[in-house]
């Protein structure tokens, strides 16, 4: 049989069938990376999209939102310059804001991936939303069937968005139309206390936008530590209106915005209107548009395709999933990982080509950032291991009056290893990745105290937290020997 595009009349309809060893579910990051594995190896695969090319990160989502980012930090800096001695007056110009975030994400980031998916060839691309009807058969669209042995659900997650936002929806916005705004609207409501919510809430807010933040469990539970979490959310609270803990109640529609009934954690309810709601609470998987019933795929209880992260083997069949598909670890990095860990898993099919996972890592690109390296506090209960913990104020976060936030670091107490921390501070992401570094290669605090550290600079707050932490390993050591010679 003719490995590639062999496509024939299926029915006395225009049904085409195409017949093929691999078929790749969505061409973002992770559908992309499979697609270049995969494609080395054999000319028998084709990848399938629905909607615009140009990946999420790129369209909607990590570029576009650091755009964003980056022009609220200019208008935070005239904001804030005086206290250098540098008087400054400026203005934000939203529509400027918004044309030149387009231009560079469309310039520079979407375009490259498109000259990337413009030189894959016409015969590995379909275009149409893909569905199982039944094991190794899709419906791509309404007229082609698509027979594969092996399938990347590569199909990435959208916005929730929940019911209760129905009677605004003429108002509301999500990551996915946010940045199409012509104009920055006057006041915006933003929904959640995730990333999406704080940094974009955040860059608003910024940009002069009156905006409110509504959470709900009145935590950002990215970090795990409770102390944590109350300087974070006190941090951000100095600068943002948040109500951090309820419900949004109900909305409605009138001549002045879209007007929000929130129910706090202590019953007492606030309503207020905005020109816009922002909804970013949380994104779903595509999985569930797929027809995996048709598939014969095992699921949890909760609906989630059950997946091995080490093969993205989500099934006895020759199925695999990457990207934010999954829900774990809906991060560009991991998506990019996994999309080729699914293909090698999917070329080596039956035998498995386990992959070893990197240590985890998210950081938030709000002021001061989050971050989280490896093991949470919360995944090390139970475990022994000492805190080093300080301000995040070093001499040079001093110099940038910067010193808001904390830094944990946790290790193992007996081997000194570094196995993870939940950062709160200005450009946290630096030290996060060279935690990072140490993690991955298994690095003690003594070892990563051998390197070179120059002054002043914001790694100083490294040197200084992993000396705090040798400090209460040597003292828990010394009780431990108390404790031991006493008994
Ligand atoms: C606002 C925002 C900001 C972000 N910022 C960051 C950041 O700073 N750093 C970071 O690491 N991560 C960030 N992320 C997350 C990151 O963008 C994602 O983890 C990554 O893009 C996921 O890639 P993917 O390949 O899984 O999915 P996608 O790029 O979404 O690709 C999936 C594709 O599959 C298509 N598809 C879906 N269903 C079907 C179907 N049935 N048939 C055919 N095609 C289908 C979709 O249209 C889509 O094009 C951000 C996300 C958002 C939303
Ligand atoms: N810097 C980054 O790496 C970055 C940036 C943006 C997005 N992303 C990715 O995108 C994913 C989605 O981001 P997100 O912020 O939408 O999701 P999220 O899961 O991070 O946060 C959603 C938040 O909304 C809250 N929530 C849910 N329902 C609510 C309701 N009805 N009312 C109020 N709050 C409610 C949740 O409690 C949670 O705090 C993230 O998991 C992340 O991986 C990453």
């Amino acid at each position: 049989m003719n490995a590639h595009s062999q496509r024939g009349r299926r029915s006395e309809s225009a049904m085409k069938t195409m017949n093929v060893e691999y078929a790749i579910i969505g061409a973002g990051t992770s559908g992309l990376g499979a697609y270049s594995r995969i494609s080395r190896q054999t000319d028998s695969l084709v990848m399938i999209q629905d909607g615009p090319y140009g990946t999420t990160c790129a369209r909607v989502g990590c570029m576009p939102s650091k755009l964003l980012i980056t022009a609220a930090d200019h208008a935070h800096h005239l904001q804030t310059s005086d206290f250098f001695g540098v008087p400054a007056s400026g203005r934000v110009e939203g529509r400027k804001v918004l044309e030149r975030l387009r231009r560079e994400r469309d310039d520079r980031f979407v375009a490259r991936n498109l000259g990337y998916v413009d030189k894959i060839p016409a015969h590995h691309k379909l275009e149409g939303r893909a569905r199982f009807i039944g094991p190794g058969r899709l419906m791509v669209g309404e007229g082609i069937e698509v027979n594969a042995k092996k399938f990347i659900l590569a199909c990435g997650s959208r916005p929730a968005i929940s019911e209760v936002f129905e009677p605004v929806m003429a108002r509301v916005l999500t990551s996915d139309t946010v940045f199409e705004l012509e104009d920055l609207p006057r006041s915006i409501a933003v929904i959640g206390m995730g990333v999406i919510a704080l940094e974009l809430g955040q860059a608003l807010h910024r940009l002069g936008v009156a905006t409110t933040i509504y959470g709900r469990s009145g935590k950002i539970n990215a970090l795990t530590h409770p102390a944590m979490q109350r300087q974070a959310l006190d941090v951000l609270a100095t600068e943002l209106d948040i109500h951090a803990s309820g419900q949004v109640r109900s909305t409605w529609e009138d001549a002045e915005g879209a007007w929000i009934e929130y129910e706090q954690s202590n019953g007492e309810r606030v309503t207020k209107v905005f020109d816009r709601v922002l909804v970013a609470t949380g994104r779903v998987s595509n999985v569930d548009r797929l027809g995996m019933e048709h598939a014969d795929v095992e699921s949890s209880d909760t609906g989630a395709i059950r997946f091995d992260p080490q093969t993205m083997r989500c099934s006895h069949h020759p199925i695999f999933i990457a990207g934010d598909a999954t829900d774990h670890l809906p991060v560009w990095h991991e998506a990019y990982d996994e999309g080729r860990i699914a293909a090698d898993n999917a070329l080596n099919y039956p035998d498995a080509a386990p992959a070893a996972r990197r240590p985890p890592l998210m950081v938030f690109f709000t002021d001061p950032q989050i971050a989280i390296v490896g093991q949470s506090f919360q995944r090390l209960q139970g475990r022994e291991i000492v805190i080093g913990e300080l301000p995040f104020a070093s001499p040079r976060h001093v110099v940038w009056n910067k010193v808001q936030g904390h830094i944990q670091v946790y290790l193992d107490a007996r081997s000194g290893a570094i196995l993870g921390a939940e950062l709160l501070g200005y450009q946290a992401e630096h030290l996060a990745h060279l935690l990072a570094l140490a993690i991955t290669h298994g690095m003690t605090a003594e070892q990563v105290l051998e390197m070179p550290i120059y002054h002043p600079s914001a790694e100083e707050l490294l040197r200084d937290v992993l000396i705090d932490a040798q400090k209460k390993r040597r003292s828990h050591a010394a009780k431990e020997m108390s404790l031991a010679s006493s008994a």
